[in-house]
């Protein structure tokens, strides 16, 4: 099922004196258009690969043997990797089960391990717990020289040679990263290269929180079992307004880019995705990192917000309804009624709640999304919705085109480079010297 956007609760008529007036909104919209001109030409001459890898198939084979190659006969896969070299990885391989409240590994794969946070202690406990004989292991990083994913790599070689597996090293892991350039090092191969670990080449040409819909994301997804034709199907789908030239007003991303940026103009620069399913939580912080790297430089962007439903409402919704008008919601629907357990009349009216009755869990939730999108709109707080169906392979991948498009043209509106992250080195450097100084 396509996504369905609904904006109607972003407008004045809707949600009173805090929404936009159309006008106001018409001439955001209008403002996309260049960037809407520039993706075509960036298709065209290829200088984005972003925008072919929906219509690609020629690498699906590599990615799928290398998938297949790490769970043969493994309990655990660990993918090391930061930033975007882990969490498109995890947003995908989250619609195929992982991580999950209690179900989430009980699919007869591997488990997935992905070690993006580093910590001390879960890197000690975890290495110390999981059997290496049967663990296989992939370093991502583009650049092969992110210091958190080296020290992961360098503590994952020692526990498998304080295990007496030096030998299985190469057998066991897999990298991934940019391909050699002469003249630069790229300090992850040459860490892993001379123990005869296998190497994929990172797309030099796809940033890395622009990456999940390349090996760097679609690995892990096919790890656990998630179709990854239907992911790219699911992209193509969303990217196919901007190529065949649709009005902006019919392409949802720029309609999105173009909220926005408008209410940013009107001092409302959060924005709030809340994602309903346990399958979307980690699209959400994707999503984080796509929007805050993208977009926040030069005193620009805005804030992203993630949460998710129904659980966040128990815990953020006080704030989004009566707090300070500064935030722009995003909330992503399912159709999700009539699914999960149906709640016995007996037990519905013991308990002193009649409503249950006959009811099932996806009831309440449907229910529960609807209410949540109202009663934002009623308080005056703009909301648009993005009903996205059956989470499944095609919707993940359409999901991650429209906020992939909807970040690039915002940088457009914002007149950022989405594809940099100048800031962030200044912090790596510092770390750098005060480890030296130890
Ligand atoms: O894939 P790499 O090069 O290891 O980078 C990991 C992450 O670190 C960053 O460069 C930020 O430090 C992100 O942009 C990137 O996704």
């Amino acid at each position: 099922m396509p996504l369905k956007q609904i904006i109607d609760t972003c407008f004045d008529t809707e949600v009173g004196a805090n929404g936009l007036d159309r006008a106001e909104f018409d001439t955001v919209l209008k403002r996309t258009e260049p960037g809407l001109v520039w993706l075509r030409e960036a298709y065209d001459t290829g200088a984005l690969p972003l925008l072919a890898l929906p219509g690609r198939d020629d690498d699906l084979p590599e990615i799928t043997e290398a998938a297949a190659w790490l769970a043969d006969g493994a309990t655990d896969v660990l993918v090391l990797g930061t930033g975007g070299s882990s969490l498109g990885g995890q947003a995908l391989a989250q619609v195929a089960g992982w991580r999950l409240p209690v179900l989430g590994d009980l699919s007869g794969r591997p488990r997935l391990h992905f070690l993006d946070n580093l910590d001390p202690l879960s890197l000690q406990s975890g290495l110390a717990a999981l059997p290496l004989e049967t663990t296989r292991v992939i370093a991502i990083s583009k650049s092969g020289s992110t210091g958190e994913t080296l020290m992961q790599a360098m503590a994952v070689i020692s526990a498998f040679e304080e295990r007496g597996l030096a030998d299985r090293i190469g057998a066991h892991m897999l990298g991934l990263s940019e391909p050699l350039v002469s003249g630069r090092l790229n300090k992850l191969r040459k860490l892993l290269e001379p123990y005869g670990i296998r190497f994929l080449d990172h797309d030099p040409g796809v940033g890395g929180r622009f990456a999940a819909l390349t090996n760097v994301g679609l690995i892990p997804a096919a790890i656990r079992g998630l179709d990854i034709a239907a992911v790219r199907r699911g992209a193509q789908r969303v990217l196919q307004p901007v190529l065949d030239h649709a009005a902006a007003a019919e392409v949802p991303a720029a309609v999105g880019a173009a909220l926005s940026v408008a209410f940013a103009e009107r001092r409302l620069p959060i924005d709030v995705m809340f994602a309903y399913g346990d399958r979307l939580e980690r699209f959400t912080r994707w999503w984080v990192q796509l929007w805050s790297e993208s977009l926040g430089k030069q005193g620009r962007g805005m804030t992203p917000v993630a949460a998710i439903g129904p659980v966040d409402q128990h815990s953020q919704l006080q704030l989004y309804l009566d707090g300070p008008v500064d935030k722009l919601f995003t909330v992503i629907t399912t159709e999700c009624a009539d699914a999960g357990p149906r709640i016995d009349a007996a037990l519905a009216a013991e308990a002193g709640q009649p409503e249950f009755a006959g009811r099932t869990v996806g009831d309440l939730v449907a229910s529960q999304q609807r209410a949540t999108v109202e009663t934002l709109a009623r308080n005056g707080r703009p909301v648009r919705v993005i009903n996205a169906g059956t989470i499944d392979a095609e919707t993940i991948g359409a999901l991650m085109m429209q906020f992939m498009l909807e970040t690039i043209i915002a940088a457009h509106l914002l007149g950022v480079d989405a594809f940099d992250q100048p800031a962030v080195e200044e912090g790596k450097v510092l770390a750098r010297t005060y480890l030296e100084e130890m």
